[in-house]
Protein backbone atom coordinates (compact mmCIF):
# COMPACT_ATOMS: atom_id res chain seq x y z
CA UNK A 1 0.00 0.00 0.00
CA UNK A 2 1.17 3.54 -1.02
CA UNK A 3 2.09 5.34 2.38
CA UNK A 4 0.35 8.61 3.21
CA UNK A 5 1.74 12.25 1.42
CA UNK A 6 3.19 13.86 4.94
CA UNK A 7 1.70 17.06 4.18
CA UNK A 8 2.54 20.41 6.21
CA UNK A 9 0.50 23.27 5.83
CA UNK A 10 1.72 27.22 6.48
CA UNK A 11 -0.50 29.99 7.67
CA UNK A 12 -2.47 27.13 9.26
CA UNK A 13 -4.63 30.03 11.12
CA UNK A 14 -5.35 31.82 8.24
CA UNK A 15 -8.82 31.72 6.74
CA UNK A 16 -7.61 29.44 4.33
CA UNK A 17 -5.10 27.83 5.66
CA UNK A 18 -7.84 26.58 8.43
CA UNK A 19 -9.50 25.22 5.22
CA UNK A 20 -6.42 23.15 3.89
CA UNK A 21 -6.07 21.73 7.98
CA UNK A 22 -8.79 20.26 7.51
CA UNK A 23 -9.36 19.22 4.18
CA UNK A 24 -5.79 16.98 4.27
CA UNK A 25 -6.85 15.63 7.65
CA UNK A 26 -9.95 14.38 5.94
CA UNK A 27 -8.02 12.79 3.31
CA UNK A 28 -7.20 9.23 3.31
CA UNK A 29 -4.39 9.41 1.24
CA UNK A 30 -2.94 12.04 3.91
CA UNK A 31 -1.50 12.81 6.87
CA UNK A 32 -1.26 16.58 8.18
CA UNK A 33 1.94 16.54 10.01
CA UNK A 34 2.51 20.05 10.77
CA UNK A 35 0.42 23.73 11.09
CA UNK A 36 2.67 26.33 11.20
CA UNK A 37 1.40 30.06 12.07
CA UNK A 38 3.35 32.94 11.37
CA UNK A 39 5.66 32.72 14.43
CA UNK A 40 7.08 28.88 13.91
CA UNK A 41 10.59 28.26 12.26
CA UNK A 42 10.30 26.77 8.92
CA UNK A 43 12.92 23.87 10.50
CA UNK A 44 9.23 22.52 12.09
CA UNK A 45 8.41 21.19 9.01
CA UNK A 46 11.85 18.83 8.69
CA UNK A 47 11.32 17.76 12.02
CA UNK A 48 7.30 16.76 11.38
CA UNK A 49 8.91 14.67 8.36
CA UNK A 50 7.07 16.19 5.92
CA UNK A 51 7.23 15.35 1.92
CA UNK A 52 4.09 18.12 1.17
CA UNK A 53 4.17 21.57 1.66
CA UNK A 54 1.30 23.55 0.96
CA UNK A 55 2.12 27.66 1.77
CA UNK A 56 -1.49 29.88 1.99
CA UNK A 57 0.43 32.81 4.22
CA UNK A 58 1.09 36.12 2.64
CA UNK A 59 3.05 37.51 -0.63
CA UNK A 60 5.91 38.98 1.60
CA UNK A 61 6.42 35.04 3.02
CA UNK A 62 5.61 32.78 0.38
CA UNK A 63 9.02 33.22 -1.36
CA UNK A 64 11.48 32.28 1.22
CA UNK A 65 8.74 29.61 2.67
CA UNK A 66 8.93 28.00 -0.75
CA UNK A 67 12.39 28.39 -1.28
CA UNK A 68 12.91 26.80 2.18
CA UNK A 69 11.32 23.80 0.90
CA UNK A 70 12.70 23.23 -2.18
CA UNK A 71 16.30 23.45 -0.75
CA UNK A 72 15.10 20.74 1.56
CA UNK A 73 13.60 18.33 -1.48
CA UNK A 74 10.18 19.05 -0.52
CA UNK A 75 7.49 19.40 -2.82
CA UNK A 76 5.20 22.21 -2.49
CA UNK A 77 1.83 23.81 -3.68
CA UNK A 78 1.43 27.61 -3.20
CA UNK A 79 -2.02 29.15 -3.13
CA UNK A 80 -0.52 32.80 -1.95
CA UNK A 81 -0.22 35.52 -4.30
CA UNK A 82 2.68 37.68 -5.02
CA UNK A 83 4.88 35.63 -7.64
CA UNK A 84 5.73 37.84 -10.04
CA UNK A 85 7.47 36.88 -13.27
CA UNK A 86 10.73 37.64 -11.59
CA UNK A 87 10.10 35.83 -8.58
CA UNK A 88 8.86 32.58 -10.36
CA UNK A 89 11.97 32.97 -12.66
CA UNK A 90 14.41 32.43 -9.46
CA UNK A 91 12.02 29.46 -7.95
CA UNK A 92 12.73 28.21 -11.91
CA UNK A 93 16.25 28.46 -11.29
CA UNK A 94 16.50 27.18 -7.86
CA UNK A 95 14.37 24.06 -9.06
CA UNK A 96 16.80 23.21 -11.70
CA UNK A 97 19.32 22.79 -8.89
CA UNK A 98 16.89 20.12 -7.09
CA UNK A 99 16.18 17.88 -9.57
CA UNK A 100 13.08 15.83 -8.92
CA UNK A 101 11.27 18.51 -6.81
CA UNK A 102 8.13 19.79 -8.16
CA UNK A 103 6.11 23.33 -7.23
CA UNK A 104 2.86 24.18 -7.67
CA UNK A 105 1.73 27.54 -7.99
CA UNK A 106 -1.92 27.98 -8.23
CA UNK A 107 -3.16 31.70 -8.69
CA UNK A 108 -6.95 29.88 -7.85
CA UNK A 109 -7.56 26.56 -6.71
CA UNK A 110 -11.36 26.17 -8.16
CA UNK A 111 -11.51 24.37 -10.92
CA UNK A 112 -14.65 26.44 -11.80
CA UNK A 113 -12.45 29.05 -11.65
CA UNK A 114 -9.49 27.34 -13.84
CA UNK A 115 -11.65 26.63 -16.61
CA UNK A 116 -13.43 30.11 -16.70
CA UNK A 117 -10.28 32.04 -17.44
CA UNK A 118 -9.17 29.00 -19.66
CA UNK A 119 -12.57 29.91 -21.46
CA UNK A 120 -11.81 32.96 -21.38
CA UNK A 121 -8.84 32.92 -23.36
CA UNK A 122 -10.26 30.76 -26.01
CA UNK A 123 -13.10 33.10 -26.64
CA UNK A 124 -10.46 36.22 -26.61
CA UNK A 125 -9.24 36.23 -30.05
CA UNK A 126 -13.07 36.74 -31.22
CA UNK A 127 -13.70 39.85 -29.51
CA UNK A 128 -12.61 43.20 -30.15
CA UNK A 129 -12.72 44.47 -26.56
CA UNK A 130 -12.43 42.27 -23.70
CA UNK A 131 -11.89 43.60 -19.43
CA UNK A 132 -11.98 41.80 -16.41
CA UNK A 133 -14.15 42.60 -13.10
CA UNK A 134 -12.34 40.86 -9.62
CA UNK A 135 -14.79 40.89 -6.35
CA UNK A 136 -13.42 40.00 -3.23
CA UNK A 137 -13.39 39.85 0.36
CA UNK A 138 -12.47 43.95 2.25
CA UNK A 139 -9.94 41.87 4.20
CA UNK A 140 -7.70 40.52 1.32
CA UNK A 141 -4.22 42.50 1.27
CA UNK A 142 -3.54 42.26 -2.46
CA UNK A 143 -4.89 43.64 -5.76
CA UNK A 144 -6.08 42.98 -8.41
CA UNK A 145 -6.01 39.44 -7.65
CA UNK A 146 -3.74 36.47 -8.54
CA UNK A 147 -6.54 35.04 -10.68
CA UNK A 148 -6.97 38.72 -12.24
CA UNK A 149 -3.42 38.49 -13.71
CA UNK A 150 -3.45 35.35 -14.25
CA UNK A 151 -6.58 35.46 -16.14
CA UNK A 152 -5.05 38.77 -18.37
CA UNK A 153 -2.06 36.66 -19.08
CA UNK A 154 -3.61 34.24 -20.60
CA UNK A 155 -6.04 36.12 -22.74
CA UNK A 156 -3.34 38.85 -23.65
CA UNK A 157 -1.21 35.73 -24.83
CA UNK A 158 -4.27 34.10 -27.11
CA UNK A 159 -4.79 37.37 -28.96
CA UNK A 160 -1.04 37.95 -29.55
CA UNK A 161 -0.58 34.86 -31.09
CA UNK A 162 -3.93 35.68 -33.08
CA UNK A 163 -2.51 39.14 -33.83
CA UNK A 164 -5.64 40.58 -32.63
CA UNK A 165 -5.15 44.38 -31.87
CA UNK A 166 -5.49 46.04 -28.28
CA UNK A 167 -9.19 46.52 -26.99
CA UNK A 168 -10.00 49.88 -28.41
CA UNK A 169 -10.25 52.53 -26.01
CA UNK A 170 -10.47 56.75 -26.73
CA UNK A 171 -11.39 57.59 -23.02
CA UNK A 172 -9.52 60.86 -21.21
CA UNK A 173 -9.34 59.91 -18.11
CA UNK A 174 -9.44 62.79 -15.64
CA UNK A 175 -9.07 60.60 -12.31
CA UNK A 176 -6.02 58.16 -11.98
CA UNK A 177 -7.31 54.84 -11.83
CA UNK A 178 -10.76 55.58 -13.59
CA UNK A 179 -9.98 53.24 -16.00
CA UNK A 180 -8.42 50.30 -13.98
CA UNK A 181 -4.85 48.32 -13.86
CA UNK A 182 -3.51 47.54 -17.02
CA UNK A 183 -2.27 44.41 -16.91
CA UNK A 184 -0.73 43.09 -20.48
CA UNK A 185 -3.37 45.26 -22.30
CA UNK A 186 -5.92 44.19 -20.40
CA UNK A 187 -8.59 46.47 -18.35
CA UNK A 188 -8.30 44.87 -14.62
CA UNK A 189 -10.92 46.80 -11.97
CA UNK A 190 -10.92 45.37 -8.70
CA UNK A 191 -13.90 45.70 -6.29
CA UNK A 192 -13.43 44.92 -2.37
CA UNK A 193 -17.14 44.24 -0.84
CA UNK A 194 -18.41 43.14 2.65
CA UNK A 195 -20.15 40.02 1.97
CA UNK A 196 -18.16 38.22 -0.69
CA UNK A 197 -15.58 35.85 -1.00
CA UNK A 198 -13.93 35.74 -4.11
CA UNK A 199 -15.48 36.25 -7.60
CA UNK A 200 -14.81 36.97 -11.69
CA UNK A 201 -16.36 38.13 -14.57
CA UNK A 202 -14.54 38.42 -17.61
CA UNK A 203 -16.60 40.85 -20.37
CA UNK A 204 -16.17 40.71 -24.08
CA UNK A 205 -17.20 42.74 -26.39
CA UNK A 206 -18.04 42.95 -29.95
CA UNK A 207 -20.22 44.57 -32.45
CA UNK A 208 -23.75 43.96 -30.97
CA UNK A 209 -22.84 41.67 -28.46
CA UNK A 210 -21.45 40.82 -25.25
CA UNK A 211 -19.75 37.54 -23.97
CA UNK A 212 -19.38 37.34 -19.94
CA UNK A 213 -18.37 34.40 -17.93
CA UNK A 214 -18.83 34.92 -14.42
CA UNK A 215 -17.37 32.17 -11.60
CA UNK A 216 -17.92 32.62 -8.33
CA UNK A 217 -16.26 30.95 -4.79
CA UNK A 218 -19.20 31.12 -2.45
CA UNK A 219 -17.21 28.98 0.20
CA UNK A 220 -13.16 28.12 0.93
CA UNK A 221 -14.63 24.99 0.48
CA UNK A 222 -14.26 25.76 -3.28
CA UNK A 223 -10.53 25.62 -3.50
CA UNK A 224 -9.79 22.55 -1.75
CA UNK A 225 -10.26 19.78 -4.29
CA UNK A 226 -7.41 22.02 -6.26
CA UNK A 227 -5.28 21.87 -3.39
CA UNK A 228 -6.05 17.80 -3.22
CA UNK A 229 -5.03 17.58 -6.67
CA UNK A 230 -2.26 19.68 -6.33
CA UNK A 231 -0.72 17.58 -3.39
CA UNK A 232 -1.19 14.63 -5.35
CA UNK A 233 0.02 15.61 -8.25
CA UNK A 234 3.36 18.23 -7.73
CA UNK A 235 5.31 15.32 -6.72
CA UNK A 236 4.71 13.62 -10.18
CA UNK A 237 5.85 17.55 -12.56
CA UNK A 238 9.07 18.49 -11.69
CA UNK A 239 9.98 21.55 -11.62
CA UNK A 240 7.50 24.97 -11.37
CA UNK A 241 3.64 24.54 -12.85
CA UNK A 242 2.03 27.61 -13.04
CA UNK A 243 -1.50 27.56 -12.87
CA UNK A 244 -3.21 24.03 -11.97
CA UNK A 245 -4.45 24.16 -15.77
CA UNK A 246 -0.98 22.75 -16.29
CA UNK A 247 -2.73 19.94 -14.09
CA UNK A 248 -5.74 19.45 -15.65
CA UNK A 249 -6.44 18.51 -19.18
CA UNK A 250 -8.02 21.39 -21.00
CA UNK A 251 -7.69 20.48 -24.58
CA UNK A 252 -6.71 24.11 -25.79
N1 LIG B 1 -4.91 30.04 -4.85
C1 LIG B 1 -6.13 30.12 -4.33
O1 LIG B 1 -7.08 29.45 -4.76
C2 LIG B 1 -6.36 31.05 -3.20
C3 LIG B 1 -5.36 31.85 -2.79
N2 LIG B 1 -5.55 32.72 -1.75
C4 LIG B 1 -4.38 33.47 -1.35
O2 LIG B 1 -3.85 32.82 -0.19
C5 LIG B 1 -3.22 33.79 0.64
C6 LIG B 1 -3.84 33.70 2.03
O3 LIG B 1 -5.18 34.13 1.97
P1 LIG B 1 -6.10 34.11 3.27
O4 LIG B 1 -6.08 32.76 3.88
O5 LIG B 1 -7.38 34.72 2.90
O6 LIG B 1 -5.28 35.11 4.23
P2 LIG B 1 -5.25 35.19 5.82
O7 LIG B 1 -4.80 36.57 6.14
O8 LIG B 1 -6.52 34.69 6.40
O9 LIG B 1 -4.12 34.14 6.21
C7 LIG B 1 -2.77 34.38 6.01
C8 LIG B 1 -1.99 33.52 6.96
O10 LIG B 1 -0.61 33.77 6.76
C9 LIG B 1 0.02 33.93 8.02
N3 LIG B 1 1.16 34.87 7.93
C10 LIG B 1 1.12 36.21 7.94
N4 LIG B 1 2.34 36.73 7.84
C11 LIG B 1 3.17 35.67 7.77
C12 LIG B 1 4.57 35.55 7.69
N5 LIG B 1 5.37 36.63 7.64
N6 LIG B 1 5.08 34.31 7.62
C13 LIG B 1 4.29 33.22 7.66
N7 LIG B 1 2.95 33.28 7.76
C14 LIG B 1 2.41 34.48 7.81
C15 LIG B 1 -1.04 34.49 8.93
O11 LIG B 1 -0.72 34.19 10.25
P3 LIG B 1 -1.44 34.93 11.48
O12 LIG B 1 -2.80 34.27 11.56
O13 LIG B 1 -0.56 34.63 12.62
O14 LIG B 1 -1.51 36.38 11.11
C16 LIG B 1 -2.29 33.79 8.44
O15 LIG B 1 -2.46 32.55 9.08
C17 LIG B 1 -3.42 35.14 -0.06
O16 LIG B 1 -2.31 35.43 -0.85
C18 LIG B 1 -4.63 34.89 -0.95
O17 LIG B 1 -4.68 35.74 -2.05
C19 LIG B 1 -6.73 32.81 -1.11
C20 LIG B 1 -7.80 32.05 -1.49
C21 LIG B 1 -7.71 31.12 -2.58
O1 LIG C 1 -7.45 36.45 -1.27
C1 LIG C 1 -8.37 35.72 -1.71
O2 LIG C 1 -9.43 35.56 -1.09
C2 LIG C 1 -8.17 35.04 -2.98
N1 LIG C 1 -7.01 35.11 -3.55
C3 LIG C 1 -6.64 34.52 -4.77
C4 LIG C 1 -6.38 35.59 -5.81
O3 LIG C 1 -5.81 36.65 -5.48
O4 LIG C 1 -6.73 35.39 -6.97
C5 LIG C 1 -7.61 33.47 -5.24
C6 LIG C 1 -9.04 33.80 -4.98
O5 LIG C 1 -9.42 34.81 -5.85
C7 LIG C 1 -9.26 34.21 -3.53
Amino acid sequence: MTPPLSVAVLGASGRMGAEAVEAVSAAADMELVAALGRHDPLEKILEAGATHVVDLTVPDSTEANVRFAVEHGLHAVVGTTGWTDARRADLSALLERQPGTGVLIAPNFALGSVLASAFAATAAKYFESVEIIELHHPNKVDAPSGTAVRTAELIAAARAEAGVPASPDATETCLEGARGADVDGVRVHSVRLRGLVAHQEVLLGGPGEQLTLRHDSFDRASFMPGVLLGLRTVASRPGLTYGLDGYLELGR
